[in-house]
C-alpha cells in the first residue's frame, strides 16, 4: 500500500467553498439551476456534442455560481488514467449527482474501446438531470443512467442479464454503503480478479470502514467471516453530517446487514492523494482484485 502525491492545486480553478455546516449544498434547486445555466450558455452550440465543453459549462457554473459536489478536475485526473489503463469493457459509478463523473468517465469509457458505462443514482431528479447533460454531451450510447438505491439497482441489474461483470467500479454514494455495496458485488461474482476499485473522498470526509475492508489480508478477512465478525453495516467512523447526508429527502437508507461478500479475493491497494475541486486535500483508494484464495466458504446471505 503507497502513498502518491498529486500535483500542486491550482487555485484559479477553485470551485466555490462548499457551505457551512447548517447549510444546504445540495438539492436546494441548485442543479436545476444549472440546467438552465447550461442550456443559455452563449456557447450552447459549441457545447452541444462536446463532453469536454459540457465539463467545462458545469466548472464555470460551480466556480462563479454555487459548489457542486462533483469528483473534479484533479481526482478526476486520476480516474481517467486508470480508465486508459485498465480499458474497462464495463464501468458502474455509485452516486452520479448532476453527471460531471459520469460525462467525464463515460467519455474515457468510449474512447478507451469501452462498452457500457452504468450511472447509479438514487435521487430521481438528479437522475434527470444527469441524464439531460448526458445527452447534450452526446454520450447516451455509451451512458445508462440507472435510478433508485444502488444495491436494489445492481440486483435488478444482475437478475436481468444487462451486468454480468464489473471491470472498473467508481464508488462516490452514500458514504457507509461503499463496503455494502463493494459485498454484494462480490457475493454477486461481479468484482472478480481483474476488476479495479476508485473510491472517492476516503480522506474528505473520509471512509475508515471501507479502507479497514479492502486493505484487509484474505486471511484475516476468513477469519472474520467464519466467525461472522464481517457481518452487519458499519455506521461508526462517519461524522453525523455526512451519515445523515441524504436522511431529509430520502429518509434512512436501508443498508444490507446479511451479505458477507467474498473474502477469498486479492486486493492491492493504495491511496492516491490529490484535491477536492474546492482545493480542499482529499484522496481517492485504487484498489486491484489481483487473485482469488481457494477457500470454502458457507453462503451467507438470506436477503437476495
Ligand atoms: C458526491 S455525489 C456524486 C458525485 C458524482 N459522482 C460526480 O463526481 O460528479 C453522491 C450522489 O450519490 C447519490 N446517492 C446517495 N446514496 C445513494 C444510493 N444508495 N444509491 C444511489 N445513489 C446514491 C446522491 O443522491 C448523490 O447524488
Amino acid at each position: 500500500m503507497g502513498q502518491k502525491r498529486a500535483d500542486e492545486f491550482d487555485g484559479k480553478k477553485a470551485y466555490r467553498a462548499q457551505e457551512e455546516e447548517g447549510v444546504p449544498f445540495f438539492d436546494d434547486g441548485r442543479e436545476i439551476e444549472l440546467l438552465h445555466f447550461v442550456y443559455s450558455h452563449p456557447s450552447i452550440e459549441e457545447i452541444r456534442g462536446s463532453p469536454r465543453r459540457v465539463l467545462e459549462a458545469i466548472d464555470e457554473y460551480a466556480r462563479t455560481k454555487k459548489y457542486l459536489m462533483n469528483v473534479g478536475d484533479d481526482k478526476g485526473k486520476i480516474v481517467t488514467n486508470l480508465i486508459a489503463e485498465r480499458k474497462p469493457q464495463v464501468m458502474m459509478e455509485l452516486g452520479g449527482y448532476i453527471g460531471y463523473s459520469c460525462i467525464l468517465f463515460g467519455n474515457a469509457v468510449r474512447q478507451a474501446g469501452g462498452r457500457r458505462y452504468f450511472s447509479l443514482e438514487r435521487n430521481p431528479e438528479f437522475a434527470a438531470v444527469i441524464m439531460s447533460l448526458v445527452d447534450l454531451a452526446g454520450l447516451s450510447d455509451t451512458v445508462k443512467v440507472v435510478v433508485g438505491s444502488s444495491a436494489a439497482s445492481i440486483k435488478r441489474l444482475h437478475a436481468t442479464g444487462s451486468l454480468t461483470q464489473i471491470d472498473l467500479m467508481f464508488l462516490d454514494h452514500y458514504k457507509p454503503a461503499y463496503t455494502t455495496d463493494l459485498k454484494l458485488c462480490e457475493h454477486l461474482k461481479l468484482v472478480t480478479p481483474g476488476t479495479v476499485l476508485a473510491a472517492d473522498n476516503v480522506i474528505k470526509p473520509g471512509n475508515p470502514p471501507y479502507l479497514e475492508y479492502v486493505r484487509n489480508r484474505t486471511s484475516e478477512k476468513q477469519k472474520q467471516y467464519e466467525s461472522g465478525e464481517n457481518n452487519g453495516v458499519q455506521t461508526t467512523g462517519f461524522e453525523d453530517r455526512w451519515k445523515d447526508q441524504y436522511k431529509k429527502r430520502e429518509g434512512e437508507e436501508k443498508l444490507s446487514t446479511e451479505i458477507q461478500g467474498n473474502p477469498n479475493l486479492i486486493y492491492e491497494s493504495e491511496l492516491v492523494n490529490s484535491y477536492e475541486p474546492t482545493g480542499v486535500p482529499d484522496g481517492i483508494e485504487i484498489t486491484r482484485c489481483v487473485g482469488e484464495m481457494e477457500f470454502e466458504t458457507n453462503v451467507r446471505c438470506n436477503n437476495l
